[in-house]
Formats: C-alpha cells, sequence, structure tokens
C-alpha cells in the first residue's frame, strides 16, 4: 500500500503546499511529500531578535583507499570529479535524483491512497533504502583560514580542530562516498595581508587598496597559529565581486567537494557590490560566550543585557544567512545536515521557506541537562530552532536524554528516548558517537620516518621512565588542572614512582577562538603554571622535572611520536562531546597497547568499553587509576587494547557518515509515512457538507476547542470558538454536541447559553439535549462506594507528589499531575494506575484512564463511545436512518472511544470524519488529523462559510471542480 501525504500549514514567502491537501491542488503544487517536522509554520516571529529586546556501513576498507588531494590535512579520500561543477544539466540530474531518491523511499505520495490502519505494513512499504543522491552540509566555518589580499588568489591554509567533522565531509566529497557534496560554511575571520600584490588584471574594491595597484602579485602565506587577532580596522575589509567570486573558484579549484562560502558582513555596498567585514568576531559571540559555555556546565556573570541582546540579533542574523545561502543551493530531495551550536536556529529557518526539506541536525558538544539549560534566557527559541529537523544526533545516550527532557519541560511536547513530537509531527532523536579517520591516522602515525626519528629522540631523553601523555585544548572544561592534581596526588600515595615517571601535556589554543572571556583563559593558564612548578619543586630534582608542560600546538610529528611512545593516556576531561586524542592515541598504541585512562565524563566514555574510566573531580580515585595502568599484566593491556583498537576502527568517521545518513533515512520514512495520519482534506469535507441534508458534529473540548493549559479553570472557550459554535449549530441540518470529560457545571457556565448545542458531561455520565434545561444523569442507579477508595488512593500520590491535585467531579474522579515534575508525575501517575487496577478496578466495574497529565476514574459502562453509538442512531433522517455527514473530534485516550464506534457503526465511511488533535504520528483510530485546536475553529469557520487563508485552498476546489474519485 502507498503511503499518505502530509499537509502542514506554513506560513512561508516561498512556494509551498497549498492544496489543503486536496489531490487536484496538490499535483500542481509540489511533488514532494511534507516531512515530519514541517511544523514552525508561521512561527517565525518567535525567533525574530528585533522583536523583543538559535547501519549501513558502506563497504570500506580503510587499507584499500587512495590517498587524493582535499581539504582536510589529514584526509586520504579522494574527491570525486562530478563535485567540481555545476552546470544547468547537471542540475537538472540533480533534481532527477532526488525525486529518485523520493521514489525509492516510496515518498512520493500516491493520489488513490486511502487511510487504514489495518493495511499500514512499513516494512512492505519501504523494503530497502539506497542511500545516495545530494547532501548539502552546513558547518560555521569552513576548513581553512582565509588570507585576503585584493585582487589577488586567496591564501588558504588548513584549519585547526574539528578534524573528525572536516574528515567526514571529505568522505562525503570522496569517491569512496556515493553522495554529491557540498559544504556551506562561513569564510571565518577573513585576514587582510597587508602588502600583497594584486595581478594587473584584477579589478579592486576600494580605496585603500588601490595604493596596491600596480605592483606584481605575490601572496603572503598566513601563519594559521601565531596571529593574534588584529583589532578590527574601523572602515573594515572590502571583498568586492570578483573577489568572492575567486575564492569560491578556488574553493571548488582546490579541493575535493564543492565548498560554498557564507559572507557575514556588517555592511554592503551595493554601488560597488562589495561587501564589508568589520568586527569579525561577533559572529562567534552567541554561541560562543552564552551556548557553548552553558553546554559545558559553566555560567556567565550577568551581563549587560543589551550586550545579550545584539549578541542574540547576531546569532540570528548567521542562522538566516546560512539560510540564504542554501536555498540557493538547494533542490527538491537534497538532504541538508546542519552541524553543531553555531547553527541551532537553522533546521526551522529552513523549515519555514522549504517546508518539504530533509533535514538532520547534529551536536558535536554535550547537551546540558534541563536543570542547566533552563538558565538560557532563549531557551525555547533555541530548542524550537532545532526542532525543525526530522532528526536531532548526539554524541551520547545522556545529552539525547537531556535534549528530549528539555523538550518537554520547557516547551511542553510529548518526547520518549525515540524523539519529541512537536508541531504536529515526530522528531526522531538518537545517538551517534562521532569517530576519526582511523586509516588516515594509522598512515601518518606509522608512515613518516621524521616520527620515528622523533620517537627516539623522546625515548633516550627519558630512557628508563614510563610516560604518561596528556595533550588538550586550553579550557577548563579539558580538566588539565585535575589532572595536575591527581598526578601530585599519585606521586604522594606511590613514592615507588619516584623519577620514574613523567607526565607530559600538550596544551593547545582552545578551537572556541573568542569571548569566553580573557579572563578565563588566563585563570586556567595560572592555575596549570603554578600547579606544574609546585609539583616539580615538590617532586622534582636537578636531574628531574616530573611534569612536562608545552603551552602550544605540536606538529603533526610531535605529536603523534608522543601518542606512540607514552605508556598512559591519561584524559580527565569534567565535559566535552567528545574525545579526539582518545581515539588518535588507540590507533598509535597498535604496537605496544598502553592503557587509556578516560574520564567518565567525556562523551567518548559510553564507547570506549576497554579504558580505565575515572571521575575527575575524584583525585584520589585517578591516581590509584594511574598506577592500576603503570603496573597492568601485559595479558591485560592486550585485551583491553583489543576491544579498544576494535571499536575505532569500526566506529571510525565514514561508519559514523553513513550510520548519520542511513538512521536520517529510515526515521524520515518510518515515521513520516507508515503510521501516519493524513491532514484532514478540507476540500473534502466540505464538499461532503454541503451535500448532505442531515449532520451530526461531535466535539471533545479540552485539546480539541481550546488549548491544554496548566490550570484546568482557566481553560475557557474564547469568544471565537463561542462564535463559531453558535453559527454552527444555528443551521437546523446540524445536530452540534460537545462530549467532555468536563462536569455539567464548567460545560453550563460557559457553553450553556448556546441553546441548540447538545453537552454530555463526564464522559457520557450526564446529557442535556439541544432546546433543553435539563440533564439526564445515565448513572443514576450505579453504585457509587468506589468513590472513597479511588479518592484515598489518589490522595496518597497527591501527598507524595508536589503540584498534583485532585479534580472531584459527581461521577467520575480526575488526579492531575500537569503542575507535578513531569517525568515524576508521570512515573507516579503509572504506579497509581497500577494500583487502582489492581485494588479498586477489579472489585468494582470502573474504567481507570489515562489522559492528559492526568488520571481519571469512572464507571466502565458510560463512555465516549457509547454516547456517539447513541447519537448516531439518533440523529439519522429519519428513525433508524443515520445522519448524512458526521463529523467526530478529538484529542486524548478516551476520544479514541467514539472513532472506535464510528469505525464500528454501518455508516458509509467516506461520509464520516474521524478526526485526531495532534501529531500526524500519534497512534489513533482516527482516519485524519489536524496539528492544534486553533485549526479546529478554522475548519469549522470553513463549514460556516467564512473561510480564512488556510481554507482558501479549499473553498477553491470546491468551487471549481472536484475529480469524481474523491465525492
Ligand atoms: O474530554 P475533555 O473535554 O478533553 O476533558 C478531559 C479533561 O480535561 C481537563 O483536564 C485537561 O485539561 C486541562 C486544561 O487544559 C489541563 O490543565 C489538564 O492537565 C488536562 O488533563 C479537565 O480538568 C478534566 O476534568 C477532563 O476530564
Amino acid at each position: 500500500m502507498t503511503p499518505p501525504t502530509r499537509h502542514v500549514r506554513i506560513s512561508s514567502p516561498e512556494p509551498v503546499d497549498r492544496s489543503d491537501g486536496h489531490p487536484a491542488l496538490q499535483a500542481s503544487v509540489t511533488n514532494v511529500p511534507v516531512t515530519p517536522a514541517a511544523h514552525t509554520a508561521g512561527k517565525s516571529a518567535y525567533i525574530d531578535p528585533n522583536e523583543e529586546a538559535q547501519s549501513t556501513h558502506l563497504p570500506f576498507d580503510p587499507d584499500k583507499v587512495t590517498p587524493g588531494p582535499s581539504w582536510n590535512p589529514n584526509s586520504y579520500f579522494e574527491p570525486r570529479a562530478d563535485d567540481r561543477a555545476s552546470s544547468p544539466t547537471e542540475a537538472a540530474a540533480g533534481a532527477r535524483s532526488g525525486e529518485e531518491l523520493l521514489r525509492r523511499l516510496s515518498l512520493i505520495p500516491d493520489p488513490t491512497f486511502r487511510h487504514d490502519l489495518a493495511d499500514v505494513d512499513p516494512r512492505a512499504a519501504h523494503p530497502g533504502l539506497n542511500l545516495s543522491g545530494r547532501i548539502i552540509s552546513a558547518t560555521f566555518v569552513v576548513p581553512y583560514n582565509l588570507g585576503y589580499a585584493p585582487g589577488n588568489d586567496w591564501e588558504l591554509n588548513g584549519r585547526q580542530g574539528t578534524s573528525a567533522l572536516f574528515d567526514s565531509f571529505s568522505y562525503l566529497a570522496s569517491a569512496a562516498s556515493p553522495w554529491n557534496h557540498t559544504l556551506v560554511g562561513w569564510t571565518g575571520e577573513v585576514k587582510e595581508i597587508v602588502g600583497a600584490r594584486p595581478t594587473s588584471s584584477a579589478s579592486f574594491s576600494s580605496a585603500s587598496h588601490q595604493a596596491l595597484a600596480n605592483k606584481a602579485a605575490a601572496p603572503i602565506p598566513v601563519d594559521s597559529k601565531a596571529a593574534p587577532e588584529p583589532p578590527p580596522q574601523a572602515e573594515g575589509i572590502r571583498v568586492g565581486r570578483s573577489d568572492r567570486e575567486r575564492l569560491e573558484r578556488q574553493l571548488e579549484r582546490d579541493h575535493g567537494g564543492r565548498i560554498v562560502p557564507v559572507w557575514l558582513y556588517d555592511e554592503k555596498d551595493d554601488e560597488r557590490d562589495e561587501v564589508v567585514l568589520k568586527d569579525q568576531s561577533r559572529w562567534r559571540q552567541y554561541a560562543e560566550h552564552e551556548l557553548y559555555t552553558l553546554f559545558h556546565y559553566k555560567q556567565n556573570e550577568p551581563a549587560d543585557g543589551r550586550a545579550a541582546r545584539k549578541a542574540w540579533a547576531d546569532y540570528y542574523r548567521l542562522n538566516k544567512m546560512f539560510a540564504d545561502r542554501i536555498l540557493d543551493e538547494y533542490k527538491p530531495g537534497d538532504i541538508i545536515i546542519v552541524h553543531d551550536f553555531y547553527l541551532l536556529l537553522l533546521p526551522s529557518l529552513l523549515r519555514q521557506r522549504l517546508p518539504n526539506v530533509y533535514i538532520g541536525f547534529f551536536l558535536h558538544v554535550p547537551f546540558p541537562s534541563s536543570e542547566f539549560y533552563r538558565c538560557l534566557s532563549r531557551r525555547k527559541e533555541i530548542l524550537e530552532g532545532v526542532l525543525g529537523a526530522n532528526m536531532v544526533g548526539f554524541q551520547s545516550y545522556s545529552y539525547s536524554r537531556h535534549f528530549s527532557s528539555c523538550c518537554t519541560r520547557i516547551l511542553g511536547f510529548d518526547s520518549s528516548s525515540a524523539g519529541v513530537d512537536a508541531y504536529g509531527a515526530h522528531v526522531a532523536v538518537d545517538v551517534f558517537p562521532i569517530g576519526i579517520n582511523a586509516a588516515s591516522t594509522q598512515r601518518t602515525a606509522y608512515g613518516d620516518p621524521l616520527i620515528e626519528e622523533k620517537i627516539k629522540g623522546i625515548r633516550e631523553l627519558y630512557a628508563g621512565k614510563k610516560i604518561i601523555v596528556g595533550r588538550d585544548r586550553l579550557d577548563s572544561v579539558r580538566g588539565v588542572a585535575q589532572k595536575l592534581q591527581a598526578f601530585e596526588m599519585f606521586l604522594e600515595r606511590y613514592p615507588q614512582w619516584h623519577e620514574k615517571v613523567v607526565l607530559i601535556q600538550v596544551t593547545s589554543p582552545s578551537s572556541v577562538q573568542s569571548h569566553r572571556g580573557a579572563d578565563d583563559d588566563s585563570k586556567v593558564v595560572n592555575k596549570i603554571s603554578d600547579l606544574v612548578a609546585r609539583i616539580n619543586g615538590n617532586y622534582g630534582s636537578l636531574s628531574f622535572t616530573p611534569v612536562q608542560h608545552f603551552p602550544q600546538y605540536l606538529s603533526k610529528e610531535e605529536y603523534f611520536a608522543l601518542l606512540r611512545v607514552a605508556d598512559v593516556g591519561l584524559i580527565t576531561s569534567v565535559r566535552d562531546g567528545m574525545n579526539t586524542t582518545s581515539l588518535e592515541y588507540v590507533i598509535c598504541q597498535k604496537e605496544s597497547h598502553g592503557p587509556l585512562i578516560l574520564s567518565e565524563f567525556s562523551g567518548t566514555a559510553g564507547s570506549l568499553g576497554g579504558a580505565i574510566h575515572i571521575n575527575p573531580w575524584d583525585l584520589g580515585g585517578v591516581a590509584d587509576a594511574i598506577n592500576e595502568a603503570l603496573v597492568m599484566p601485559a595479558g591485560q593491556r592486550q585485551e583491553q587494547f583489543d576491544k579498544l583498537y576494535k571499536h575505532v576502527i569500526a566506529n571510525n568517521v565514514q561508519a559514523w557518515t553513513n550510520n548519520f545518513l542511513k538512521r536520517l533515512m529510515t526515521n524520515l520514512s518510518s515515521f513520516d509515512q507508515s503510521f501516519a495520519t493524513p491532514a484532514l482534506d478540507r476540500a473534502k469535507l466540505l464538499y461532503q457538507y454541503r451535500q448532505a441534508k442531515k449532520r451530526l458534529f461531535m466535539f471533545d473540548y479540552d485539546g480539541t476547542l481550546t488549548p491544554i493549559v496548566k490550570d484546568p479553570g482557566a481553560a475557557i472557550p474564547s469568544d471565537r470558538v463561542i462564535r463559531t459554535l453558535k453559527t454552527l449549530a444555528a443551521d437546523p441540518a446540524n445536530s452540534v454536541w460537545i462530549i467532555s470529560g468536563r462536569d455539567q457545571r464548567f460545560l453550563d457556565d460557559w457553553m450553556g447559553h448556546i441553546s441548540e448545542l447538545g453537552l454530555s458531561a463526564e464522559h457520557g455520565s450526564f446529557m442535556r439535549h439541544p432546546r433543553s434545561e435539563e440533564w439526564e444523569n445515565l448513572t443514576e442507579k450505579t453504585d457509587m462506594s468506589w468513590q472513597s477508595e479511588v479518592l484515598d488512593t489518589f490522595q496518597q500520590y497527591t501527598d507524595r507528589t508536589q503540584g498534583s491535585f485532585i479534580e472531584r467531579k459527581k461521577i467520575a474522579l480526575t488526579w492531575h499531575y500537569r503542575r507535578a515534575d513531569p517525568e515524576y508525575g508521570a512515573f507516579q501517575a503509572r504506579e497509581c494506575q497500577k494500583h487502582l487496577e489492581r485494588t479498586v478496578a477489579k472489585k468494582y466495574d470502573v474504567e481507570v484512564m489515562t489522559g492528559k497529565a492526568n488520571l481519571e476514574v469512572r464507571p466502565r459502562f458510560v463512555n465516549k463511545g457509547e454516547i456517539a453509538k447513541r447519537l448516531v442512531n439518533d440523529y439519522g433522517d429519519g428513525p433508524g436512518e443515520p445522519p448524512e455527514f458526521v463529523l467526530c473530534l478529538g484529542d486524548d485516550f478516551t476520544d479514541e472511544d467514539m472513532f472506535r464506534s464510528l469505525r464500528q457503526s454501518k455508516l458509509p465511511q467516506d461520509h464520516v470524519y474521524s478526526v485526531t488533535v495532534g501529531a500526524s504520528s500519534k497512534q489513533t483510530l482516527a482516519s485524519w488529523h489536524l496539528v492544534e485546536p486553533s485549526d479546529v475553529i478554522s475548519v469549522i469557520s470553513l463549514l460556516n462559510g467564512s473561510a480564512d487563508a488556510s481554507n482558501a485552498g479549499a473553498v477553491a476546489v470546491i468551487e471549481g471542480s472536484v475529480p469524481e474519485s474523491r465525492t
């Protein structure tokens, strides 16, 4: 069977599906379906900074890949020939391949589809995934530091850090990968090369550059390692179109894959067609100062609100400019993968403009627990930004768990370990610990005579001594201070190792360059220097220094020599996403099998079971682990090493890349289609409504006509709801009923004045017929002695669950936990339900029901399904005649009884509209879905004849022609 199409109402300046689900319109609007997270419709304002104030392991053999030119200095992947150009023919081929991709995944909608739960078999629909096509990766910066001299070729020097990610891009761009890859990234801080001379043919972009004009070209290399940032020039660096285009050609010409630079500029001189770069570091400010800090469990001092507002505006603008650039590149069917904390708003910004796009997001750094995350002032906007993706990936399970929990606690969305239900769609959440390019590391570490020479030198220098190696970035979260303190304790506890062990610690500049504050860095430096001096003073001698500290970058040769010569690798980070050094250490220990001591707070710890795990805050424990590593018997070293090595080889960056893509595609196909409930076809509904002479409406109240709110007493109907219901009920052909769990008093108070309305209270315990003021009690003769037992149990759980309370109605009793901690509340509700089912429900004929953050008990024989059955029988054209049109809407578990009863009725099913309110991924017996209560009101308005923007498509279809097959 063919899966359904999904429809999402999105207000967007780009072409969107405005068919309202009608196939006649759909065909002409778009040929691709709406994907799960197509939901941030009309939400652009929420992240507008100006408003207030972001496995299929494809066959791979590392030893068989030939080294080839590529932009990652470590990469050995051969670039694809076809990545270098993009002619119109190629563009057309790209579009075709996008469409083919959808077809292979069975994602192209079939207009003849009939939704029927019983027929859904995801395996039949998606027999296999064939992974190939076009990928656009968005990453903060391109893999180069750029040196600029107007009119000259740009200087491109490999950028330090994030090597695993750059390796993943190299792989995607290489001939070894089946994908066609484009990388989109900021240029990074462009450094102007003073004294460079342009080529005579070059055109110049600013008056300040004219002086250089007639001299011979001689690009001056940029030293990426040294170079303190020059202060921003007041007039800025001006980059003209010809130079911008030259960079794009260079990036495309010189390197594997396509790299498309994003120009983040302070001003644009349209007359000269120049971008002006002034304060280039501003683009890092919000991400590095706010997000990086908080995600690593550090807190900034409260600061000037205006500065924070400006930083946020820059962050939004950065993400927006990425979205614009990606839109220039995008072709239908492309997959977009967004990387890391600089681009957290990008998924939603893209989704607003490309409702059908496939987006995967991967966070390379840790994600904090909700207790910490909620300190972020823009906590909602950031989560909403990421939830524009179809799948969100994390380095470790705990980070994914924190994310889902934040979505529940902060945004109120339902979540599970599999993902988050947001805006009527399912966003998958998954775990992908990234790997390194193991083959390339191995080749580099073992294939260079210079490294052998360095190894010899180090061995001679430390002859007869054990070497412990540490290499970390200069950042307090790397735990270098803890490492030194633990080493000191080790020397104190194990005097037998005096003068026999040396710790070589290399501390290189942080990859997060700016804005954590110079103070922070200098504090870390001072602390490290003090500790080194103290240890060397206490335990060193004239001929021996126990800690060798190198606060600098090492050359590649020195680095690999150190990792190979080490007896123990020591990593004590207090928090990191993943730790490349630990993985590289494993590769470098292929011959000597040195143990690895690894902090349990590193994202890598969960994957490296063969390491000795330590808590860096437990200095004594780390000291003991150092001793344990040094005295470990050869057999055990070998055994642990084998585990580590096997893992690092198998879970390399290529496998990571393929696995991420495979899971993205699998999630897209399963969540998007197999179990999806289609969006209500408004055109069809309107058509059937107009045809029918006798119509029945059954509306649930909470969550259907009004949004769910924290306080039940506050969920009152708006004027619009009242007016809309009144108009609908005024039509003599319509019988309109509210079928609710609410009690009579609530329904009387808020809707009792609409005399044409029928009301059913407490899940069917009471009924008030239209134009009557009398309530019929359907439970009159029922034994109510169960109530006191239920009340006792509810009271016990209320006492134990802060924020919970009991709602007493005449018959039904409800225990609410919406104001309690969501996880604890849900846990207590499960416990309470089990208890009641074992006790009261065994003695009496009552049902214990789970609602939205509540638990309810009522007599089993009254339920909404029974009421629905009764009303269908009562409201036909004549005795025994069914109504010609039924619309039934509800949002929670108790409403499924109505949907079931309609399915079981003898009514012609195409005249029955059972509609659940919520995500299309929700398990339901309804045949259609609407996302939220405002959609329900909009649909009723459509039937009342006052169409709003989201109904325009349906009206157009009905007032034009409707294909016979649909009527
Ligand atoms: O059948 P319904 O009309 O959907 O009523 C079901 C229950 O709704 C109310 O509780 C729910 O809505 C509240 C207001 O949004 C919310 O605070 C609460 O968490 C929800 O469970 C009502 O209080 C119950 O009596 C109804 O049975």
